[in-house]
């Protein structure tokens, strides 16, 4: 398989910047989620993999060799896109043996056999075989365009929002698929979504693709734990992270506009023996500073007794939870409470939060004080 390298790369059309200064580091055997908004240089970030695009500036390495000047056929990745390039007429079976029949490198027969048989019992499309692909549902020809790149066995995968056009269900049960296909391979995977969703449930890395920068790379867990800044923390997670303006003074955090005081200590007893807040990274030299302070809404909890008071202005059913909006003065706040708590819109309530969760952003920059160091 194979290690990727993006090296200060750089990309414009014409006046347009579409990637400043982007650097990754994609591990042999690691599914790597590229995730972004539309428009954020993902498919221009992938093309350049394949071979399909040029840097302007920067390189590519495959396994440590620079690749500038190998086209996408040498570079040896497969692409699958979002929608299906299958030839209609001909059979699943054709479809998967047509990549292993160029004339320049044909496979015996035996052997595109064998990877055909494979491919379909991978993906248990083994009873589709004979059926011609305009026969097929979406799942089923998303499928089957997987198949036609494994039986390449290519060094990488580059899959370009492959899930989208599939419906809720189809895209969770292929979700699943995907993530096990790729540690049955061991392949590299270079997967390309705008769905945090996917991204967090898939990828074992995750970089945060921000109008053509990177913005941040880790874990989907120290994405969604640890946002470096303001963006990450409303990209990702749904509902997003709570932002909410304030200033420390004197080790209390005094959230604007509506003026409520976040104390830094949270007493023991009431609240679970959380001390610290913000990952205890509250020092002078913050005081006064502006803040942005973000506060998950699994984190805020409503209990009597708690520091501060807001009112239920509206109520989500999800089931096994209930997503509240909770308004203090005219600031909104969301918080995922059990389905079994029993509230009513414009309801008075008591919340508070864990301390331990609250990310501090800079306000000027966004950045979150953790990551500025
Ligand atoms: N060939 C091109 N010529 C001019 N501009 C381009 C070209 N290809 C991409 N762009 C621009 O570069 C930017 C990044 O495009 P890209 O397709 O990489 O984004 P994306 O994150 O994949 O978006 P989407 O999720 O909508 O596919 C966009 O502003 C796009 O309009």
């Amino acid at each position: 398989m194979a290690h990727i390298q993006l090296k200060n790369i750089s990309k414009t059309f014409g006046n347009h910047t579409a990637l400043s200064n982007l650097n990754l580091d994609i591990a042999d055997g690691e599914f790597f989620v590229l995730l972004g908004e539309t428009g954020a240089g993902k498919t221009t970030t992938l093309r350049m993999v394949a071979g399909l695009e040029k840097p302007t500036e920067g390189q590519v390495f495959i396994d440590g060799v620079d690749v500038a000047d190998w086209g996408a056929a040498e570079r040896d990745v497969a692409l699958v896109l979002q929608q299906y390039s299958l030839y209609p007429r001909y059979t699943v079976r054709q479809n998967l043996e047509f990549p292993l029949k160029p004339k320049i490198r044909r496979l015996p027969d035996a052997e595109i056999k064998d990877r055909v048989a494979r491919a379909a019992r991978t993906l248990r499309i083994e009873h589709l075989l004979d059926r011609k692909t305009d026969r097929l549902s979406g799942g089923e020809m998303q499928r089957v365009s997987i198949g036609r790149a494994i039986v390449r066995k290519p060094r990488v995968f580059l899959m370009d929002e492959p899930l989208s056009a599939l419906d809720a269900k189809l895209r969770e049960a292929l979700r699943t698929e995907l993530k096990n296909l790729q540690m049955q391979l061991g392949a590299t995977f270079l997967f390309v979504t705008h769905d945090q969703i996917e991204a967090m449930s898939m990828g074992d890395k995750v970089g945060v693709l921000n109008h053509g920068r990177i913005v941040q790379t880790g874990t989907p867990h120290e994405i969604y734990n640890n946002p470096r800044d303001t963006y990450v923390a409303s990209f990702v997670g749904s509902p997003p992270m709570n932002l909410i303006d304030g200033r420390l003074v004197n080790d209390r955090a005094v959230m604007a506009p509506v003026n409520f005081e976040l104390p830094l200590t949270i007493g023991a007893k009431t609240f679970g023996g959380a001390k610290t807040f913000g990952g205890g990274r509250t020092s002078g030299a913050t005081d006064g500073r502006p803040l942005v302070f973000g506060i998950r809404p699994e984190d805020v909890y409503l209990e009597s007794g708690a520091p501060v008071e807001a009112r239920v202005h509206d109520v989500e059913n999800h089931g096994v939870e209930k997503i509240l909006t909770l308004r203090v003065g005219d600031t909104m706040l969301r918080a995922t409470v059990p389905a079994t708590t029993d509230v009513a819109i414009e309801q008075p309530v008591r919340f508070a939060w864990n301390p331990d969760k609250v990310v501090m952003f800079d306000k000027g920059s966004g950045v979150s004080l953790r990551h500025a160091g």
